[in-house]
Formats: C-alpha cells, structure tokens, sequence
C-alpha cells in the first residue's frame, strides 16, 4: 500500500495534507495522534469511502480512487478488509455465520464458507457455534472481527481502534492477534490506535500531528 502526497478535505476544511506512507507486503504499521487529528478519515481514504483532494492511494498497484464498478467491488471484497472498534457483528447470528457471511458475500460457495469460518475460528480459539455472538467476551467478540476481516484472504487489513473498547485483560491479547495477522496469514496491517504500547509493537509507528493551522501531517512516532 502507498499513499503518496495525499490530502483529504472535509467539506472547505483540510485535514490531513503530504501523507507519504508505504506499508509493503506482510508488514504491520500504525498511526496514533490526538482525537480529530484524522486517523478514520486516512483508513477511509485507503478503503476508497472518503474522497482525496490531492495525491494517490495505491493497494496491490491499482489507484483506489479511480475503481469502478465491478473493479471497485473486487477491492472492496477481496484485496481489502476491516476490524472495526466496536466489531460491528450482526448480534442474531452466530460466530461462523458472521464470518462465513464476508466469504459468501465474496463469491465463495456457502458450504465452502462456513468450512473456512469454522477452521479459522477454532485457529482463532473462539467457539463457532450454539453461542449468540451477543454473549461473547469483548475479547472473542474481537476475534470473530478478526476472523471476518480474514476469510476472504486480503493483502491488506485495516484495523481502526481494534482494542479501543476492550478491558486491559484482552487488549493485550486482541493487540498480539492483530499484529501477527502478517506473519500468520499473509496479509499487511495497518493500525489506527490511540494505544501507543500497541502502535510501538507495530514493524512502524507513525503519528499524525495538527500543524498550527489544524492540518495533520504524517511523522514517525516519537
Ligand atoms: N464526514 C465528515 N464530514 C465533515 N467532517 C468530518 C467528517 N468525518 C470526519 N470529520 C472531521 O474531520 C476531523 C478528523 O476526524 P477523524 O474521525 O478522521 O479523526 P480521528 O483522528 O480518527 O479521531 P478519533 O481519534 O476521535 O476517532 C474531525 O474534526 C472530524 O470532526
């Protein structure tokens, strides 16, 4: 992944401006900075969901902003995925469902689905079925994220505050598994956490500082 000279605007109002980041292939990086400094806004950008006013963004070689059609839906469903704060899991279902459900939505067979689900849950030490997901720990409810953000084996994750609603007893846990996703299934990690003992495990830190006109530029973590 490569952004390069990016700039992203909210409406008249400049945010990020000259973000240069490299994450090649099997690497984790991070990103803290203060509340509002435009961590979400950058991971959106390199989801292609939020604009760029100025520069490039490029995953696996291909410009994410200018994807269209079936080209931009290939990119959403197979080269890239997200570990929300919260998990954003669908409450009614079960584990495996909530992750067989990311492979299925991108072309695999159903039973296919589910297999892969299962294997990567039991690796993942979550139990996939007879439990509500609405009962799990914040720590498995986090692992069944990780678990969805996998199935679909993209080469990048994106991971925005994935402990940030966790108990310190799992923060730790969740931050290792997040951080091995690169050494364990392939796929590069990129971080955006206001935990900076998480950003420090990273293979690189970056921060985003507000410059005195409240634009945020991209420099290594302190
Ligand atoms: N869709 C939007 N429209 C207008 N302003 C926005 C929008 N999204 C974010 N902003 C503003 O852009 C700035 C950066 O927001 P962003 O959520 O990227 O920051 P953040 O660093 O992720 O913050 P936090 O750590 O609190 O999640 C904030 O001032 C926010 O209010």
């Amino acid at each position: 992944m490569h952004c390069s000279d990016v700039a992203i605007r909210h409406g008249r109002r400049t945010v990020v401006s000259g973000i240069d980041l490299s994450l090649e292939d099997g690497m984790s990086a991070a990103i803290t900075g203060r509340s509002g400094s435009g961590k979400s806004s950058l991971l959106s950008a390199i989801l292609g969901m939020v604009p760029i006013a100025s520069g490039t963004i490029e995953v696996d070689g291909k410009g994410v902003h200018s994807l269209r059609g079936a080209h931009r839906r290939e990119y959403l469903r197979h080269t890239v995925s997200v570990v929300f704060q919260h998990g954003e899991l669908l409450e009614e279902l079960e584990p495996v469902e909530n992750v067989a459900i990311a492979a299925i939505l991108a072309g695999s067979p159903r039973r296919a689905a589910f297999q892969e689900a299962e294997e990567l849950l039991e690796d993942l030490g979550v139990p996939a079925r007879g439990v509500s997901t609405q009962v799990l720990s914040g720590g498995e409810h986090q692992r069944v994220a990780v678990a969805r953000a996998l199935i679909t084996r993209p080469s990048l994750v994106l991971a925005d505050e994935p402990t940030g609603s966790l108990d310190a007893e799992f923060r730790e846990m969740v931050g290792d598994l997040v951080l091995s996703i690169p050494k364990r299934w392939g796929s590069s990690v990129l971080i955006v956490t206001h935990d900076d003992a998480l950003a420090r495990r990273a293979d690189a830190a970056f921060s985003l500082v507000p410059d005195h006109n409240g634009v945020a530029h991209l420099e290594p973590a302190p």
